[in-house]
């Protein structure tokens, strides 16, 4: 359960009265998330999200964030919206951390994934980079290669402790990946943590996205990358490329990847596995016992990792080259 900040009820009363929302009827904990605090708060006018931003999130990217979903929506892909106080704010200060209030999306994210999840996620994804294009604020990604580096170096003396060998095979790996990680790929707006529990589903079809604390501009494909992983391997850590075809050819047929971009493919998986590799395994070292979330586990980025080191060719992702291509 990921709720770092308690609220007390005076807190929230208070909070709540700068805005038009009515009073307050509930205001949970949510038992799911890493990141933020986040309560399932009820009020007379409805249910909306409150979200006290944690460690990880920079109060100064936070413009990014809600100005991006504000952007997204108003494009047409549904995503939760900041809620504005009577002063026209919707970033304010509560129990000391920035803390912003988003409208409730109904639907459910899916436990057990299925093919045509993966589908309508490929073609979410693809409308959200079409949509992301005009986006006028910038913002690098904390999570690449400097990043890396930095939650390398904060890891490497203890990473032996979760698995022996652990800190040489990480040390080769992003060496290699800061020698040849493509520089000319297409960029704009990635959402760059499109996991199944960031993705809604209502009656079988794809309802909204939420989770847009680590949209950043990088490269469109990247975050395809990080998509195979997170929603084309098996619970055994098998790969189902049937789920990776279908993710893939519905993204294209709504933006379609370059030769390049498909060729570059491997090497961004790997990237994208030694990011949450190393993000998990920072948390996994450092989470405080008794801290009320769930630690994720590090060893199965490092599956998936090795997984895409024998990658020799996009046709283990289920795809061919298109004609003419090299
Ligand atoms: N706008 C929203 N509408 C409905 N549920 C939401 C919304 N935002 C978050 N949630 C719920 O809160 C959970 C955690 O949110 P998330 O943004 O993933 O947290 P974190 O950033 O801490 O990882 C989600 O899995 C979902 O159940
Ligand atoms: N998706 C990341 C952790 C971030 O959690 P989220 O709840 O913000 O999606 C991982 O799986 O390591």
């Amino acid at each position: 359960m990921a709720v770092y900040t308690e609220v007390s009820d005076e807190d929230l009363r208070s909070f709540i009265a700068q805005y038009d929302l009515g009073a307050v009827v509930s205001c949970k904990g949510i038992a799911e998330g890493v990141e933020n605090s986040n309560y399932l708060l009820v009020t007379e006018t409805g249910p909306f999200i409150l979200t006290l931003y944690e460690k990880r999130v920079d109060p100064a990217d936070l413009p990014f964030f809600l100005g991006l979903m504000e952007h997204l929506s108003a494009r047409g892909v549904t995503c939760p919206l900041p809620v504005r106080g009577r002063d026209g704010e919707a970033l304010r200060s509560l129990c000391g951390r920035p803390a912003v209030i988003v409208t409730f999306l109904a639907g459910m994210w899916p436990r057990r994934i299925l093919p045509e999840h993966c589908a309508a996620l490929g073609e979410g994804l693809a409308r959200l980079h079409l949509a992301g294009a005009d986006f006028p604020l910038r913002r690098a990604n904390a999570l690449s290669l400097d990043g890396w580096r930095t939650l390398h170096a904060a890891t490497h003396g203890r990473a032996d402790a979760v698995k022996p060998g652990l800190a040489a095979a990480l040390a080769a790996e992003l060496a290699e990946l800061e020698r040849c990680w493509p520089a000319d790929l297409p960029c704009g707006v990635i959402h760059a943590d499109l996991f199944p529990d960031n993705v809604f589903f209502r009656d079988g079809a794809l309802s909204g996205l939420i989770d847009f604390y680590f949209a950043c501009n990088d490269i469109l494909a990247y975050d395809v990358a990080v998509c195979l992983n997170a929603w084309c391997f098996e619970a055994d850590g098998s790969f189902n490329v049937t789920k990776a075809r279908l993710m893939l050819a519905s993204y294209m047929k709504v933006r379609p990847l370059s030769a390049a971009e498909l060729e570059a493919l491997p090497l961004l998986a790997r990237g994208s596995a030694l990011r949450f590799l190393l993000t998990r395994l920072y948390d996994w070292l450092n989470t405080p016992a008794g801290a009320l979330v769930k630690r994720k586990d590090p060893l199965e980025y490092l599956h998936k990792l090795r997984f895409h080191q024998q990658v020799r060719g996009i046709g283990e992702y289920g795809l061919t080259l298109p004609a003419g291509a090299a």
